[in-house]
């Protein structure tokens, strides 16, 4: 599991070590282990030439430490600052010490650039003067972001104009939630965290991995029948959009509950595709319910919510949902809504959703007292009762196609009637579904159907790198 802690959680572990520890100790780890990684992907550190923009705070500072550090071994190191009259004053004494320079303008040729303009200090868009250094950056030149790409808003990912982009990204004690909520997680690079000895409480933001995954897929046990393994009823489609109920089966069909029972008028258009699914009402661990529904099923959607029985809710069925029904449900609701659906739900704009996605999904996860997972470019899962938000590490852009929700929610369906928790369920049908996304589209367009056919390949590699490490992989970092 990869965990994230918010700035003020880190500034007060920060202080609280620091009380305990020599001045200046906490910023010399972080500048051993920023010049490791840099060392590392040198190769060479002996006549590289290294270029450092230097911020006025201790992000810079920690670029001007990492630097002395490389230029004791040979590199010609050229620190850059923002502004002449504020730089870290010990780092400069260090780097220059070791035979660096300052420089009053971005060379035009780096083997490595370090990124130290801001880190958790940093407060909105990136402004003028350390945005024109950025610009500068040589082309070609690999960049390597100190605590985080500066202009990526730490706590929430937010980018307000430029930003660094990264290929590697070494962060300080803790991950930063920004560093894996796009646009932000988009541009990290790799990320490698160097351990200051911090001691945190529970994390603000977690994201899972492979193991977290492998260990979570639901796997038959030997004596397991179809009914043991759940069935899964799926309520979607109408004669309108018959392809929903088509997807959301071929999502829960590769989900790992034993059965799907499909419910609605599109049952014609499912058994041709999936003769395999059960028609009609009967028995089911879980509920999904809404995809292509259109207008006027609210009956139905409330007679599924009456069921106690974990229900996910999507699409149009999340039109008019009401708390007090969700919060009275005896079992676990979970709410799959895209930003525009979920800024219906919390009265408020897409806009707005998309601005502050991390508050958001909480927010509605609390009104609604159900399980929250907010689609976008970095899904985002959260509980009613609070803890950590799960993000989604496996997205890609391509996933942004019709259909590609329902798959999405039919196969978190399945996953909740395999017995699942409703936030293990969200966060691993995002991660797989993503992972699926990505093999499908290979750097080409895709349609929803792929996403669910590459689903099984997905689940495979997930479980062979978690056993053997020698899986495709293809998750950031
Ligand atoms: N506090 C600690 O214990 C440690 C801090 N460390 C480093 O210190 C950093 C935090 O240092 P600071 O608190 O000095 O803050 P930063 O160095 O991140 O940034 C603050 C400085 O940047 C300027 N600034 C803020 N927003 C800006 C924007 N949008 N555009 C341009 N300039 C902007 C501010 O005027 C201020 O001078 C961390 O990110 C990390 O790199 C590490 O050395 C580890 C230990
Ligand atoms: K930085």
């Amino acid at each position: 599991m990869r965990t994230a802690y918010s700035v003020e959680t880190v500034r007060a572990a920060e202080r609280e070590l620091m009380a305990r520890l020599p001045e200046g100790a906490l910023m010399q780890r972080a500048a051993a282990g920023l010049a490791a990684v840099c060392a590392g992907l040198l190769g060479r550190v002996y006549g590289a030439r290294v270029v450092l923009l230097v911020g006025p705070g201790d992000n810079g500072g920690d670029a001007l430490y990492a630097g002395a550090r490389l230029a004791r071994r040979g590199a010609g190191v050229t620190a850059v600052p923002v502004d002449p009259e504020r730089v870290h004053e010990g780092g400069l004494r260090a780097l220059l010490a070791a035979g660096g320079r300052l420089a009053g303008a971005v060379p035009g040729r780096a083997d490595l650039v370090v990124d130290g303009l801001v880190g958790i200090g940093g407060r909105g868009g990136l402004r003028p003067a350390a945005a024109a250094l950025v610009e500068r950056i040589p082309a070609g030149a690999p960049v390597v972001a100190v605590d985080l790409p500066s202009g990526v808003d730490a706590d929430t990912g937010e980018v307000a104009g430029a930003a660094v982009h990264a290929d590697v990204t070494v962060t300080f004690g803790a991950y930063k939630p920004g560093l894996l909520i796009d646009p932000g997680a988009s541009r990290t690079g790799a990320l490698r965290l160097v351990d200051i000895g911090l001691s945190l409480p529970d994390p603000d933001a977690e994201a899972l991995q492979h193991a977290d995954v492998a260990e979570l897929l639901p796997a038959p046990a030997a004596e397991s029948d179809k009914y043991r393994r759940g069935v899964v009823g799926v309520l979607a489609g109408s004669a309108q959009y018959p392809g929903a109920a088509v997807l959301a089966v071929a999502g829960a069909l590769r989900g790992g509950a034993g059965a799907v029972r499909y419910v609605g008028p599109a049952a014609d258009a499912v058994l041709a595709r999936y003769p395999e699914t059960l028609i009609g009402r009967g028995r089911v661990q879980a509920w999904v319910v809404g995809p292509g529904l259109g207008e006027g099923r609210a009956a139905e959607v409330a007679e599924a919510l009456a069921d106690p029985v974990p229900v996910l809710v999507d699409a149009d069925g999340l039109r008019g949902l009401d708390p007090q029904v969700l919060r009275a449900r005896p079992a676990e609701t979970l709410l799959t809504p895209h930003a525009g659906e979920a800024a219906a739900l919390l009265g408020t704009s897409r806009e707005a959703v998309e601005a502050a996605r991390l508050s958001s999904v909480r927010t509605l996860a609390a009104r609604y007292g159900a399980t929250a997972l907010l689609k976008g470019s970095t899904t985002l899962v959260a509980h009613p009762a609070g803890g950590p938000v799960r993000v989604n590490p496996t997205g890609t852009a391509w996933l942004a196609t019709a259909g590609s929700g329902d798959v999405l929610s039919g196969l978190a369906g399945s996953l909740l009637a395999s017995g699942l928790a409703a936030v293990d369920a969200a966060s691993v049908a995002a991660y797989v579904h993503g992972l699926a996304g990505r093999r499908a589209a290979a750097g080409a367009p895709l349609h929803a159907q792929q996403i669910a056919q590459f689903l099984p390949e997905a689940w495979r590699d997930i479980r062979e790198e978690a056993r053997y490490g020698t899986g495709r992989g293809g998750h950031r970092a």
